[in-house]
């Protein structure tokens, strides 16, 4: 589809901006973008299109998914509905559900969350109970606290949902399963008998994907309703466990790896639209005798803004690292063995928390960069940061995660200390702490964080065992110890980070022109000098960094920024986003920014008129002492 067709879409749909819609209203708008971008989206290829309209056709899906994804009801559908069918249905349910979600027929979302329960899953209250006698689920909700609460599209959107149950069976739980539940009738769209539905309320975003409530009362399922690839329920209420019941989890893990990359989106556009909008505002007069520079030449803007085009780098990198290992992961899944299962989940959470932290308070600064401008709901940078928090918050809580990861990290070090080998992204847990003299190349700096990593892993080891020692439980030693048990995991994260982003460049440098090769590698140098200055605390404890290092570091960072300079609006117009994506009156590619701030204020519903109506209902009378 050419260019035209793909503006007139768009502009279509945004006929009002959402600013200044009602609630209500901005979630029956983002139906009628979501349906016609689906439209758009999945009109297929047909074998006698030429190579050139496949090309379009393919640039089309990307525009309006990227543009469609991020707020649209259907979010849930595509990112965890459809993903979970595929990792815990059978392969008749799989044949069954995965034509009529890809077609539309159906729309799901994933509903794990209670309104008493989001992290402790074991702790779901949702009940799923075995009826041998008609072989069907009978899905309640005890309590208020059991109702769902939080699943995208569950609102209004959704007919189906996977429901996260605990499942019983005589009386007897056998944990956490995922079952196919049909909530609203096909025809009319009616919640159907049992089912209680509706809306979470207003949010600080995400206000139009329709996060819902959800409460069963005594709701009948069949059977087959039971996704039962990893666990069985016979017609007899046998129960046959999987092999692992975290297999369960899965969709999780595949969620966590997904939001790193679009964390790196995110980060992407925020720092597109504050970079380009720093390139054309100019503001003060350092020089009496010279015009008002760009904000852009000041070295603070320069250090505001170059770290998140590094950052969206260093997670892209990161995430399709990360992608790599799920997707072997989940071969081996599949043909039963777990063994790396583990080291999956703790990656994952590790990369999903250290994303979403850096990219929401990098996107907060791109905000902050632009000034008041910033400040506007037109400019886009509220928006992208409001869906980028979420992330810190949805898909497991980054405090949660990061004790997750230090699980893991305790287990392999007490194993290595017991003289148990290391294995995959843990394996240097094992290589020397100590560090004579700082190596202030980007190798050795990235040495220097792993060195910091070990330390802070065998410190807080010592710190739970002298507690345990000290006749602490295991859990409460656990528990005091928790503050420097996520430090430990966000150095080990950190680590991961910047190893894999200078290791994946590295990859790819020798097939890049040497120009850009030169650009490209300044952003991997200016990202590992960043975090050294960002944590020289650790690097003066742990790598022998002297001041004299530090402030080598300090004059090689601000030579980086000023290398960089020339380049960055090359950078963030190399992310290639269109206009329609960024949506902002100060990130559009022809830099009138003072025009678009004026033609989207123009578009308040207050400037219809020239005086508004409570000036005779209420200002005058007031003025004049009359009310
Ligand atoms: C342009 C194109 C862009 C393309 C990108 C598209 C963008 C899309 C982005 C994504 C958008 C998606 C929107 C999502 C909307 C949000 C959805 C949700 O939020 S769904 C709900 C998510 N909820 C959670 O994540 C809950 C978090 N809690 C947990 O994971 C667990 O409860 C816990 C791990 C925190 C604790 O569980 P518990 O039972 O207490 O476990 P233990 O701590 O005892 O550990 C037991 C043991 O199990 C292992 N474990 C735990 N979890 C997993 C797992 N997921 N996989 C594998 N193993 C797991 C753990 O390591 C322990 O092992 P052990 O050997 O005992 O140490
Ligand atoms: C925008 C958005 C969209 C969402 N979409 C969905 C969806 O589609 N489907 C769905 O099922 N869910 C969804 N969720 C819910 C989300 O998964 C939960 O909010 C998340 O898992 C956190 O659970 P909670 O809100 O109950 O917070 P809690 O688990 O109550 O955590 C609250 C605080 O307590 C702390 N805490 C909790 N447990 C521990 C612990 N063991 N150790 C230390 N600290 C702890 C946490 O760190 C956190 O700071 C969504 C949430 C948001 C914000």
């Amino acid at each position: 589809m050419d260019e035209q067709k793909v503006l007139s879409i768009k502009g279509l749909l945004d006929d009002t901006p959402e600013e200044y819609l009602s609630h209500k209203e901005k979630y029956e708008n983002s139906i009628r973008k979501s349906v016609l971008f689906y439209k758009t989206l999945h009109s297929t290829e047909d074998e006698n299109m030429s190579v050139d309209e496949k090309t379009k056709l393919n640039f089309r899906n990307i525009v309006t998914s990227a543009i469609f994804k991020d707020n649209s009801p259907f979010m849930l559908h595509n990112s965890m509905f459809i993903p979970t069918i595929m990792g815990q249905g059978t392969d008749e349910q799989r044949e069954y559900w995965m034509k009529r979600a890809k077609n539309m027929e159906i729309i799901g979302t994933y509903a794990q969350t209670e309104l008493g329960h989001g992290t402790f899953i074991r702790g779901l209250e949702t009940q799923a109970t075995y009826d041998p006698d008609t072989e069907e689920f009978v899905l309640h909700s005890p309590v208020l606290s059991s109702y769902k609460w939080w699943p995208g599209g569950l609102a209004h959107t959704a007919n189906y949902c996977i429901v996260m149950a605990r499942l019983y069976i005589k009386g007897k739980s056998h944990g956490i399963h995922p079952f196919m539940v049909q909530i609203r009738d096909e025809e009319t769209h009616m919640p159907l008998p049992g089912i209680k539905l509706g809306e979470i309320g207003a949010k600080l975003g995400f206000n139009t994907v329709n996060n819902g409530f959800l409460g069963f009362e005594n709701h009948r399922i069949s059977r087959d309703r039971m996704l039962m690839k990893n666990a069985q329920v016979l017609k007899d209420g046998t129960f046959v466990a999987g092999s692992n019941s975290k297999l369960t989890y899965g969709t999780m893990v595949y969620v966590r790896v997904l939001i790193v990359s679009n964390m790196a989106n995110m980060l992407a556009k925020a720092v597109t639209i504050a970079l380009r909008y720093s390139a054309i505002r100019r503001q003060s007069q350092p020089k009496p005798d010279e015009p008002e520079p760009q904000i852009l030449d000041y070295v603070t803007q320069q250090h505001k803004l170059f770290i998140a085009i590094a950052s969206s780098h260093a997670f892209y990198m990161n995430a399709m690292w990360l992608w790599e290992i799920y997707y072997s992961v989940s071969l081996q899944l599949a043909s039963g063995k777990l063994d790396n299962l583990p080291e999956l989940h703790a990656l994952a959470c590790c990369l999903k928390p250290l994303s979403t932290i850096d990219a929401t308070a990098m996107i907060e600064k791109c905000r902050l960069a632009c000034g008041g401008h910033g400040y506007m709901l037109s400019a886009n940078l509220a928006q992208t940061y409001g869906l980028a928090t979420a992330a810190y918050t949805y898909e497991g809580e980054n405090t949660v995660l990061l004790l997750q990861a230090a699980r893991s990290l305790v287990k392999a070090w007490v194993g290595h200390v017991k003289g148990r080998p290391l294995k995959g992204t843990m394996a240097y847990l094992a290589g020397d702490s100590t560090v004579k003299a700082w190596d202030g190349s980007i190798d050795g700096i990235i040495q220097s964080f792993k060195v910091v990593a070990i330390r802070k892993i065998s410190s807080v080891v010592k710190i739970l065992q002298d507690y345990e020692k000290s006749g602490l439980s295991p859990e409460d030693a656990w528990n005091k110890a928790s503050v420097f048990l996520t430090a430990a995991s966000e150095a080990h994260g950190r680590a991961v980070l910047l190893s894999v982003y200078k290791s994946e460049m590295d990859k790819r440098a020798a097939v890049l022109s040497p120009p850009l090769r030169k650009v490209l590698l300044q952003l991997v140098d200016l990202y590992v000098t960043y975090w050294a200055l960002e944590k020289v605390g650790d690097m003066l404890l742990y790598a022998s960094i002297t001041d004299k290092d530090v402030d080598e570091l300090q004059r090689r960072y601000i030579e980086l920024l000023a290398a960089i300079r020339p380049n960055a609006v090359g950078l963030v117009d190399a992310f290639d986003f269109r206009d329609e994506i960024l949506n902002s009156t100060l990130g559009a590619y022809d830099g009138r920014a003072y025009e678009r701030l004026m033609e989207e204020a123009m578009k308040s519903p207050l400037n219809a008129e020239p005086v508004n109506q409570t000036f005779h209902k209420y200002l005058k009378p007031f003025m004049r002492g009359k009310l």
